[in-house]
């Protein structure tokens, strides 16, 4: 099991709901502290912080936003084990948006924010055990980035440029900081999707399944406890390529 880091916490963004949270509830179980964003505050947010961790509203539509978010980040801790960069929205096109505040919406979630609070908070990675990988970055792409896709062409298109930050940050900072990406595709429906969708979905792959939050948890717990793996994308498709 991961060393446990009780000064250092972990900073999961879009926390409030579904992978983030359930990230968020696995490090409470095991006593690892954490920091996490969120933008609507669920009941869930207030069963963390009564469970220990520490909630910070963090809307990232704006750059102003994700410095503020930063600032309280710093105000609250000097070091932090790990930034998991999980907040994210599944925009489709649609004639109800117009092209341009679809990809500006995409860009601002999936790659200012990153880029930005990796920036802000390095110093928090840095200089902590040894030297060498002694924190991660771990960025939540998908598994789009490899194939496109014709209905999610923006969002596709910054999950991507996430992906290739990937490599550009793992290169800036080892080797006191590993930074790696998770790549999913199916891990857990909508609660609107009805089980035509479902079922579609499902035959997309050969493990036709959606495995649920615990395949990403187990994944982002193998890369914590790693000493070696960086710059990489991890791909947790159910075998969808070779469907
Ligand atoms: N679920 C799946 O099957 C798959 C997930 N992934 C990736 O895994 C990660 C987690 O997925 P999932 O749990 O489904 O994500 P969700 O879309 O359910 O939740 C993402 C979180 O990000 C927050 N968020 C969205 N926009 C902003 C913003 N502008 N500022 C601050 N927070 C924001 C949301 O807050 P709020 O609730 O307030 O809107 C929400 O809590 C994502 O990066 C996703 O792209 C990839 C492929 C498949
Ligand atoms: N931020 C989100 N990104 C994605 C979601 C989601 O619910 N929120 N869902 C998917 C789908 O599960 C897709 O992988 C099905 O093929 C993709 N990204």
């Amino acid at each position: 099991m991961r060393a446990i880091s009780p000064t250092r916490p972990i900073l999961i963004t879009g926390a409030g709901k579904r992978i983030g949270l359930a990230l968020a509830r696995h490090f409470l179980a095991h006593q690892q502290p954490i920091i996490i964003s969120y933008r609507t505050r669920y009941p869930a947010v207030d069963t963390l912080e009564q469970a220990g961790a520490t909630c910070l509203f963090g809307d990232f539509s704006t750059n102003q936003g994700i410095e503020q978010f930063a600032q309280q980040v710093k105000q609250r801790c000097d070091s932090l084990r790990a930034i998991l960069h999980n907040a994210s929205a599944w925009l489709a096109e649609s004639p109800h948006r117009s092209p341009a505040d679809t990809l500006a919406a995409m860009l601002q979630i999936h790659v200012h924010a990153p880029y930005l609070l990796n920036h802000l908070l390095e110093p928090l990675l840095r200089g902590h055990g040894h030297g060498h990988a002694s924190a991660d970055l771990i960025h939540f792409t998908d598994y789009v980035v490899e194939r496109g896709s014709d209905k999610h062409i923006a969002y596709a298109a910054s999950k991507a440029a996430l992906d290739n930050m990937t490599r550009s940050f793992a290169r800036k900072l080892a080797p006191e900081v590993k930074v790696n990406a998770i790549a999913p595709a199916m891990i857990v429906f909508n609660d609107g999707d009805d089980a035509q969708y479902r079922e579609a979905a499902l035959n997309k792959a050969l493990m036709k399944i959606a495995p649920g939050e615990q395949e990403i948890i187990g994944l982002v717990e193998y890369l914590l406890n790693s000493k070696y793996v960086t710059g990489r994308t991890h791909a947790v498709d159910g075998g969808r390529p070779l469907r």
